[in-house]
């Protein structure tokens, strides 16, 4: 099981991430409660190891912006989690993470439109467009269809809900934020157990 960690905003979470064995570690240059700057996000780049893939998170950033912050902070992925259209994620030219707002099967629908490395499957909106800490209901991906291997479940998860969310999803990821930290900060005993229950099942894995 993959494991995303998002909202990066030290070198202690970093490292800690890193060193527990997530995949992923997300920094946000959209609006936040956990936006990062360029030149901080680059810092922490740095610390961490090749093998941990650096995630830039945009809501409805201009393609130039994006491009420029990628080559500056060393991005492994892009991280859309706006209105962005087909179209503008082949255009990026990086690898890419869709993010999916789930409300309905109908949104579940819109992801065939799309030719991505991942799709994000999230919470609605809260006061911003991720990181909100609430959870969609899993049933509705039973719907899901022909994308085997590129979902990442997000929304609401932390170390005491993820195993039943990945029995229910059966999603190649897990991402989450607000479920390891502790007012607001994040918490490096959480991220510990959060991964542990994560990676538990690995050895079954269809990875
Ligand atoms: O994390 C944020 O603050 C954020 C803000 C705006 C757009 C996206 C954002 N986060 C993207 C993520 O990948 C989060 O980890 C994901 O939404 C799940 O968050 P949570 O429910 O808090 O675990």
């Amino acid at each position: 099981m993959k494991v995303k960690i998002c909202g990066i905003l030290t070198e202690e979470a970093a490292r800690h991430a890193a060193n527990e064995g997530a995949d992923f570690i997300g920094f946000v240059f959209a609006e936040s409660k956990r936006k990062i700057s360029v030149e901080k996000a680059k810092a922490l780049a740095g610390v961490i190891p090749d093998s941990v893939k650096k995630v830039g998170v945009f809501v409805n950033e201009d393609l130039a912006t994006i491009k420029a912050i990628a080559r500056e902070v060393g991005l492994d992925y892009i991280q859309l989690h706006g209105d962005e259209t087909p179209d503008f994620c082949t255009e990026v030219g990086l690898p890419i993470i869709k993010a999916f707002q789930i409300r309905s099967k109908e949104d579940l629908d819109r992801l065939s439109d799309y030719q991505v490395d991942y799709f994000l499957l999230d919470s609605p909106a809260g006061k911003y467009r991720g990181g909100n800490g609430e959870t969609f209901d899993w049933s509705l991906t039973k719907h899901l269809s022909d994308i085997d291997g590129k979902v990442i479940l997000a929304g609401g998860l932390h170390a005491k809900n993820v195993q039943t969310a990945i029995a229910e999803v059966n999603p190649i990821g897990v991402d989450v934020s607000s479920g390891v930290e502790t007012d607001g900060v994040k918490d490096l005993e959480k991220m510990t157990a959060f991964v542990t229950e994560a990676k538990k099942g690995d050895t079954n894995a269809k990875l």
